[in-house]
């Protein structure tokens, strides 16, 4: 995976976040089993252990063998209203249901998969809660700041005022279904933006007017990218001090490389904000009021605005006239396109990514949005408008098979998100690709070739629910009573099978040691990490037998403090927390030959097993290779699997300080075996013996993340920011101005030296610095921090 750590820390909300990733792995990838910690001396578990280990009776061994023994809570029946019921109370109509009785009530062509995607605090949840007022479905606004916000429905983001968890939810929109997930900003969060963006067709990628093109949208913009998802920008916060819709405009050009397509000016800016000049129409939108529900009527473009808005309308006929030769060759002839061919032409441009349609407007204030949901409708692609999904056969990975939007073909969807719910144990939100889900009905796990059955299926609004019977294609549903399904996994028609492309998911960079107050909570602790694991694959845990300390891994030290607190709060679980470690990485510098023989003779049948093993270093992010040269059957090819599972069973312990191997290939060469004692076991052992042996000889070094670092400050702290980075083993790369008279400070630093970096920042500059980082690399420790962890890792050992 492409994406990057980031890590954002704002003085005013004590807000820390991460992603990362050039060492991310695909979840089925066995790396995913690397990362956990020594096999001799540790145990774990992996993802689908955990999930098997929770729903399914037959495996319930390894939970109790993990933990002592596990009592799993019985969940409690949720009750729905019934759906006229539910119309009746909330004194609305619910008209977004997909399917009345399996019948298609939204043509496939009128269906907007979207997510909002952004910065953090760019106004992603206020946006939402503006486009479900408009739509109909919220009776009663909820604002961020007051923690009501419908979207942001967790305990913890309507305390902190931040997104978690994507929510997903339905409005409908001049005859359009929008589903739409809401994102996190935070960069600890990133994962579910990953997850969204998988299963998305199309974005609102939202700036804060003032701040312009901030870092955690750059890196969600190259996401969108990587899934190359089309987007519409929408400028938010027109009304604040210092709004410039311009300088953003720009910031889209030189900080993302992307071609804006202005498509709406502003009319006046900070408290003159009043509406926007519709280029398309050119026409002026123009707000009554900033209340709820404030009318707005089309307008006369303001004289003083003619001529700017008669450029930017000479522009974006100039670029869009270029997709169609019938419309240039009439435009160099003086005819400009109708409005309805101007429209096609925008939509056409950004599906296929020729430029980003640029709007603007203030959500707080209640202006724009009601054109930003006619730019979605009209710009954003249907599922009909995007290449038929394409996955392989599970039989046969080298057959690509092709699943087009269609509900008559055969069913496959994709799981994407498993949230854990109090009424009905866990929730899997699944996007329909291709055919038809119906409650009651089984499916087929893809990849792990299990039936499943579909317990019910349900329509979410935020923390929500509605029943429907059927989904259809296009539609994003959560499924009840899933039992071994989890995150990246495809449910599929059992009659033709299909595994669709998984997710990626970024290994953790930051662990702390956990441990419940009380000994009696050691059940319910397991419990709550099992159910936050199956929810979140950025979170790991494992076990340590010999201190006996439980360890948990995540993206940064925000996440971690969100997952203690979900503990407490939801599977009430008091812990004592030990302070965060770097998750550092092994490798190797030199190239370098082993050969071991594993022999043993102790009465009965001997083992016998004869390697010759070459180390070699490879490129950063490379992860791990096997290869065998063997020639002649020096070693038979039975037993080469037995090579492979020692030596991988070794790369999640390396030699220095029981780390996983990185950037490492390991070379079969030469060998021998012995007609009666050899087996895979023998060669297995001897792997083990080979590794040990060859990587102490092929200079293993320490690798630790390595996070660039943008600091933003006000000039007369800018000596003690630059000190203080100085001390952090930070070398210092570019030093630039900001808007505002602020300094920015771009640095890379390594992880371990910036844990509550927030804290020495606000007390340098009395809270008026903020700062964002990312992962940028893995490189060496230097050899003395190498030697402490060594030592520390020895001392442990013996
Ligand atoms: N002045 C002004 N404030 C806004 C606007 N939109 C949002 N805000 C405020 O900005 C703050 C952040 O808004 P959110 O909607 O929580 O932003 P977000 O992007 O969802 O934040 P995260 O989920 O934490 O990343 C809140 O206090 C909002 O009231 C706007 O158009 N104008």
């Amino acid at each position: 995976m492409a994406a990057e750590s980031l890590l954002k820390i704002s003085s005013s909300k004590t807000t820390t976040t991460t992603t990362v990733s050039p060492l991310c792995n695909s979840s089925n990838s066995p790396r995913r089993t690397l990362l956990t910690k020594s096999l001799r001396r540790r145990v774990s578990i992996t993802n689908s252990a955990r999930v098997s280990s929770l729903t399914s009776s037959s495996s319930s061994s390894s939970v109790s063998e993990f933990f002592g023994c596990l009592r799993l809570s019985s969940t409690p029946k949720l009750s729905i209203l019934p759906l006229k019921q539910r119309k009746q109370n909330h004194g609305f109509t619910v008209f977004a249901t997909s399917a009345d009785e399996g019948k298609r009530i939204f043509p496939l062509k009128d269906y907007r998969n979207i997510g909002i995607m952004a910065h953090i605090d760019a106004g992603k949840t206020t946006t939402t809660e503006r486009i479900l007022y408009y739509t109909g479905k919220n009776y009663k606004i909820g604002e961020v700041h007051e923690g009501t916000a419908t979207m942001d429905w967790m305990e913890q983001e309507q305390e902190r005022g931040i997104t978690i968890t994507s929510a997903a939810t339905t409005a409908v929109w001049n005859k359009h279904r929008i589903n739409i997930i809401d994102t996190p900003g935070h960069v600890d969060f990133t994962l579910e933006v990953e997850r969204a963006l998988r299963v998305l067709d199309g974005a609102i990628c939202l700036f804060d007017s003032v701040a312009g093109v901030e870092p955690q949208s750059e890196t969600v913009w190259r996401q969108a990218d990587k899934y190359g998802v089309p987007r519409i920008c929408f400028v938010n916060k027109m009304d604040r001090l210092g709004a410039n819709f311009f300088r953003t405009r720009d910031m889209i050009v030189t900080n993302l490389g992307a071609k804006p397509l202005v498509i709406q000016i502003p009319i006046g800016a900070e408290d003159n904000f009043q509406g926007i000049v519709d280029l398309v129409k050119m026409k002026a939108v123009v707000w009554s009021g900033e209340e709820l529900g404030a009318k707005f009527s089309y307008e006369d473009i303001p004289t003083d605005l003619q001529e700017i808005a008669g450029d930017y309308r000479a522009q974006m006929i100039e670029t869009v006239v270029e997709l169609d030769d019938e419309a240039m060759e009439k435009y160099l002839e003086g005819v400009e396109p109708d409005e309805e061919t101007i429209r096609e032409l925008i939509r056409k441009g950004t599906i296929s990514g020729s430029f980003v349609p640029v709007l603007c407007g203030s959500a707080f204030k209640n202006k724009g949005v009601q054109p930003l949901l006619d730019a979605v409708v009209d710009y954003l692609p249907s599922p009909l408008d995007l290449p038929a999904m394409t996955g392989t056969d599970p039989e046969n990975p080298e057959v690509t098979i092709e699943r087009p939007a269609d509900d008559d073909e055969p069913f496959a969807g994709l799981a994407f998100k498993i949230m854990s719910d109090p009424f009905v144990g866990s929730l899997t939100f699944v996007r329909v690709y291709a055919g038809k889900l119906a409650a009651g009905s089984y499916v087929l796990n893809a990849n792990k070739s299990k039936k499943e059955r579909i317990g019910r299926l349900l329509e979410m609004h935020a923390n929500s629910r509605e029943d429907v019977k059927v989904a259809l294609s296009g539609d994003i549903v959560a499924l009840a009573g899933l039992k071994d399904t989890i995150t990246g996994e495809t449910l599929c028609d059992p009659e033709s099978p299909v595994v669709l492309e998984r997710m990626d998911f970024p290994d953790p960079v930051i662990k702390v040691a956990i441990e419940p107050k009380t000994k009696a909570d050691i059940d319910k602790m397991a419990n709550g990490l099992i159910k936050l694991a199956q929810e979140d694959p950025s979170f790991h845990f494992s076990r340590d037998e010999e201190t006996n300390q439980t360890v948990i891994e995540g993206m940064g030290e925000l996440h971690l403090e969100i997952i203690v607190d979900r503990l407490k709060r939801e599977f009430k679980v008091e812990a004592n927390v030990g302070a965060p470690q770097v998750n550092y990485r092994e490798s190797i510098s030199k190239v370098t030959e082993t050969k071991y023989v594993h022999k043993k003779q102790s009465g009965g049948a001997g083992q016998f097993a004869d390697i010759t093993i070459r180390f070699e270093p490879m490129e950063a992010g490379s992860g791990y290779e096997f290869k065998s040269e063997i020639k002649g059957g020096a070693v038979p090819k039975e037993y080469i699997p037995g090579v492979m599972k020692g030596l991988e069973e070794c790369m999640s312990n390396g030699v220095l300080a029981g780390f996983p191997v990185v950037d490492v290939r390991t070379v079969l060469v030469d060998g021998s075996y012995h007609d009666v004692d050899s087996s895979v076991l023998a060669f297995q052992l001897a792997a083990r013996g080979a590794f040990r042996e060859g990587m102490r000889k092929a200079g293993p070094r320490l690798l630790e993340p390595i996070m660039k670092v943008e600091v933003v400050t006000p000039e007369e702290h800018l000596g003690d920011v630059i000190g203080d980075l100085n001390s952090r083993r930070g070398q210092i790369n570019t030093f630039g101005d900001k808007p505002g008279g602020l300094k920015v400070v771009d640095a890379l630093v390594p992880l371990a030296e910036m844990f509550q970096y927030v804290s020495t920042l606000r007390g340098m500059t009395k809270g008026r610095a903020s700062y964002t980082m990312h992962l940028a690399k893995f490189d060496a420790v230097p050899q003395h921090i190498q030697n402490q962890l060594s030592a520390k890792e020895e001392a442990v050992a013996a």
